[in-house]
């Protein structure tokens, strides 16, 4: 775990239409032929700034204004560890051209996927095309109606992905709950994964998030590709299972001690990074943690943040 870890910055360039910037790995480097945000290693001494308007400059001749950071991911390969930190660029001086002899490509975010990139850089992907926030639902009290009113609530106030969670609350009105919950999510084009019986999600017509304890019974994939799947992980073992069966994204935690488990001590963000750095999948962080969080999540490589009350009703 300790040997060197290699700093690597890199830009999301983005044009007045949106579209991104590719740069194709040559054939005389590894990984090559795989796309990826131009970039390279930091040089002793360097801030990632400096370091970013060197390498762009090189690799494809413009002076570039780098602006805030998107996420810095840790990430292991089989003979190394890097950091691959990500900043947005949105101001240059020049026009892009492959100066190492590199194809380049500008491509529109949700075209993304189209293009092989390296494993470091998918979470980065995922967090240019996904949410920040994924909110887990607290089970109802005594009647529907608050419940309800408190997620159209959530989703006024921007929630695009959620996990509809009803621990203890009894098969018929989990049912019910479930349809009413996919009619509002797909009213304002919300992302729901119920955290319960694949069949019943599949019905519905939503996705399924599994719990860590279901995750490692199941041999694959339990949903048609299509069907968004995320799961709960606590170990490596869990994310290695979770990329096998082909999760769309994992939750990973806890990271601070949670309301939900008193006296269960978080993890921190350095487990968190190092886990991180055994898989490619995007990640959000959970356990103790707010919308205040996400910047530092980032920092961790994660796409962001998982919670049930500082997203269920804030302030
Ligand atoms: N530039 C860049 N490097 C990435 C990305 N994703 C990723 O895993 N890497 C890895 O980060 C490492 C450094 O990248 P690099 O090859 O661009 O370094 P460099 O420009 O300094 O070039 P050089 O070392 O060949 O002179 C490589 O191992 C590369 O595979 C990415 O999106 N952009
Ligand atoms: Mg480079």
């Amino acid at each position: 775990m300790s040997e060197r870890v290699i700093e690597v910055v890199a830009g999301v360039i983005t044009d007045k239409r949106g579209r991104i910037l590719l740069s194709r790995r040559t054939p005389n480097r590894d990984m090559p032929g795989l796309w990826e945000f131009p970039g390279g290693k930091r040089e002793a001494g360097e801030t990632p700034e400096a370091a970013l308007i060197r390498e762009l400059d090189e690799e494809l001749g413009i002076r570039v204004t780098v602006g805030p950071p998107l996420m810095a991911v840790p990430q292991r390969y089989p003979t190394k560890r890097l950091r691959l930190d990500v900043r947005h660029v949105t101001h240059w001086d020049g026009v892009p051209k492959g100066r190492e002899g590199q194809a380049l490509a500008w491509v529109a975010p949700e075209k993304l996927g189209r293009y092989s990139m390296p494993p470091a850089d998918l979470p980065v992907v995922a967090a240019l095309q996904t949410p920040d926030r994924y909110l887990v639902t607290p089970p109802p009290g005594d009647a529907d109606a608050p419940w309800l009113q408190a997620l159209d609530d959530a989703l006024r106030r921007g929630i695009r992905r959620i996990q509809l969670r009803l621990p203890g609350i009894a098969d018929a009105r989990q049912h019910a709950l479930l349809q009413q919950a996919a009619v509002r999510c797909r009213r304002r084009d919300a992302q729901l994964l119920f955290n319960g019986p694949v069949e019943a999600a599949l019905a519905a017509g939503v996705g399924v998030h599994l719990k860590a304890s279901v995750l490692q019974t199941l041999a694959e994939r339990p949903v048609p590709e299509g069907t968004p799947l995320a799961a709960s992980c606590h170990t490596a073992d869990d994310l290695s299972h979770a990329a096998r069966l082909g999760c769309d994204f994992v939750v990973l935690g806890p990271v601070a001690e949670t309301a939900s488990h008193p006296g269960a001590p978080g993890i921190g963000w350095t487990a968190f990074a190092h886990l991180r750095e055994t898989t490619a999948l995007p990640i959000y962080a959970i356990g103790g943690m707010s919308p205040d969080d996400i910047p530092e999540a980032r920092r961790h490589g994660a796409q962001g943040i998982a919670a049930i009350r500082s997203l269920w009703s804030p302030g």
